[in-house]
Order: structure tokens, then sequence, then C-alpha cells
């Protein structure tokens, strides 16, 4: 079987060296694109060298359109506004995407639902295993515990994150908030000041850490009379991401358009 072409979106940032190295070191992929924004003093420079995995004769270009021959399967992990661009593009092409973006609000997201009618695309705002198990042990605890305790959302992340509270931090939320049939734009408090009041049984708190390195942590607390329980993960590299993002572009080859998520590339969604 031939390898399927991947392109990496942002191939210089944090995520798109380590996806580099993710999907250089896959079997059965092969890394033919990358891509920078305009103007990045990035553009030209081998995507292999910056990842620190020597020349793959894969210079950085400015413009996804014009390398859209190239590649079966996008991953982008970039900015909203880069993300949408991105599928604007892969959508006239039919080509397939990964997008880990975070910090989309609901009309990219719908932009994303509708685009996905005509190409797969796999959107996770997390593609680490373990929290992907961590979805499914929220369900399972919220279903147990339902209403009898107080939920809080914790999560720390590096100082250059720019979208507060983190994409997971906020799927965690809505994975908990539709198991106990709350509508969570309704319920979410996102930090607290002041004069608050008692808390409201109801409302699913989220806290927010922005320090120094920190790759990214999440901690659920179901707080109830005399006990405590956390779930809690702790990613103490990004090539967790990076993994199941390649993974995921793997999985995509050969599906139908359709809107997926990790949960469906791990076999979860049961
Ligand atoms: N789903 C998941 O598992 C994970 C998701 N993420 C998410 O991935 C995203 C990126 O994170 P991170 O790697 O830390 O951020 P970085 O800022 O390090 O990387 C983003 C890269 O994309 C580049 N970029 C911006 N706009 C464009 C564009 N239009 N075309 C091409 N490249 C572009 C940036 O360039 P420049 O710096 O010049 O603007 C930068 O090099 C965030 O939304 C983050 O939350 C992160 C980790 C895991
Ligand atoms: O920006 C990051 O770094 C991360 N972002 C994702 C998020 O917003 O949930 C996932 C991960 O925690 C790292």
């Amino acid at each position: 079987m031939t390898d399927s072409r991947i392109a990496v979106a942002g191939a210089a940032g944090r995520m798109g060296r380590t996806l580099v190295q993710a999907v250089t070191a896959a079997d059965g992929l092969a890394l033919t694109a990358g891509t920078e924004r305009p103007g990045s003093p990035f553009l030209g420079a081998d995507a292999g060298e910056l990842a620190g995995v020597g020349c793959l004769n894969v210079p950085i270009r400015a413009r996804l359109d014009e390398v859209t021959d190239a590649f079966d399967c996008l991953i982008d992990f970039t900015t909203p506004a880069g993300t949408l661009e991105h599928l604007r593009s892969c959508e006239a092409a039919g080509r397939s995407m990964v997008i880990g973006t975070t910090g989309l609000d609901a009309a990219q997201r719908q932009t994303i639902e509708r685009a996905a009618q005509r190409i797969p695309v796999v959107l996770a705002p997390n593609m680490s295993v373990g929290v992907n198990l961590c979805f499914k042990l929220l369900e399972v605890a919220a279903q147990v515990l339902g209403d009898e305790v107080d939920i809080e959302i914790l999560e720390a992340h590096h100082r250059h994150k720019v979208d507060a509270p983190s994409g997971t931090a906020l799927k965690m939320g809505e994975v908990i908030a539709t198991t106990l049939g709350r509508d969570l734009g309704a319920v979410a408090v996102y930090g607290r000041e002041g004069h608050t009041g008692p808390r409201d049984r109801a409302t699913i708190g989220f806290a927010t850490v922005r320090a120094g390195d920190v790759v990214g942590e999440h901690s659920v607390w179901f707080v109830g009379e005399g006990e405590r329980i956390e779930i809690t993960h702790k990613a103490s590299n990004r090539m967790t991401f990076a993994r199941g993002a390649a993974r995921a572009a793997a999985w995509l080859a050969g599906r139908p358009a359709g809107l997926y998520d990790m949960r469906d590339v791990l076999g979860l969604n049961h």
C-alpha cells in the first residue's frame, strides 16, 4: 500500500514541529507539504530540518491552495482564522483534514460541520488517548454521582496559550453537561470574583492557570459531602497529541465525508 501523503499547517509552531516528527515516525504516512503564515521567517526552510528529523525536502510554503495536489490529508494545529482558510482550500480540492486548533467559536464550528458534508474531517480539542479515555470516565462519573455533587473543571497550560478555558476543558464540560441533561451555555461559570453568593449545585465551574512551560493539565472535581473524586490528566510532552493526530490522519484514509472526533478514531464512541 502507498503511504498517505500528509501536509502540516503551521509546521514551525510548537505542535507543528512535533507533528512533523510524529508523521515522519509513523508507518504508512509521509510528510509531503508544510505551511506557515505569509510573512513568516520560516518560509522556504525545510520542515524536517526545523523539526530536528533531518532534511525531508519539504520546503515550508505560505499558501496551502498552491500545494493541494501534494497531499491527501492536512493536519492543522494553527489558529481559528488559519484553520478556516485551510478548510476552504481542502474542501475545494477534496482533501481530508485533522483539526486540533482550539478557540473556535460556534459559527466557525458550524462552518467546519458544513464542510464535513463534502470532505472527511477529524475535529478534536485533544488528540491524546488518555484525555479521550477521561471523557468516557467523566460520563460514568456524572451518571453515578449525578446531582449529588458540585462539579469543577481545573486546567493549566503554558504561558503562550491564547485561548481560555482550554478546548479540552470546554469539551469536558460539554460531556458532563450532556450526561446530566444540562445546557453548558446556561450553567458554566468561568472564574469567580467578589461577592459571588453560595454555589448553585447545577453550575459547572471552570478555573484556568497560565504559567511557564506547563504542557497541559486537566482535572475534574466531583465534590460531595465527605468525599471528593478527581479525574485528572497530565500531559508531559506534546508527542502524545501529535501521535494521536497522526493516528487520526491514517484512520481517515478512504473514509467517507463526515465529521469525526478522536473517540471515533479510537473506537470509544459506542
Ligand atoms: N487538539 C490537540 O490535541 C491540541 C491542540 N492544540 C492547539 O493547537 C493550536 C496551536 O498550538 P501551538 O502549536 O502551541 O501554537 P503555536 O503558536 O506554537 O503554533 C501555531 C503555528 O501556526 C502558525 N500559523 C498561524 N496562522 C497560520 C496560517 N494562516 N497558515 C499557516 N500557519 C499559521 C503560527 O505562526 P505564527 O507564530 O507566525 O503566527 C505558528 O507557527 C492551538 O489552538 C492549541 O490550543 C495544541 C496542542 C494539542
Ligand atoms: O494549547 C495547548 O498547548 C493545548 N491545547 C489544547 C486545548 O486547548 O485543550 C490541548 C492541550 O491541552 C494543549
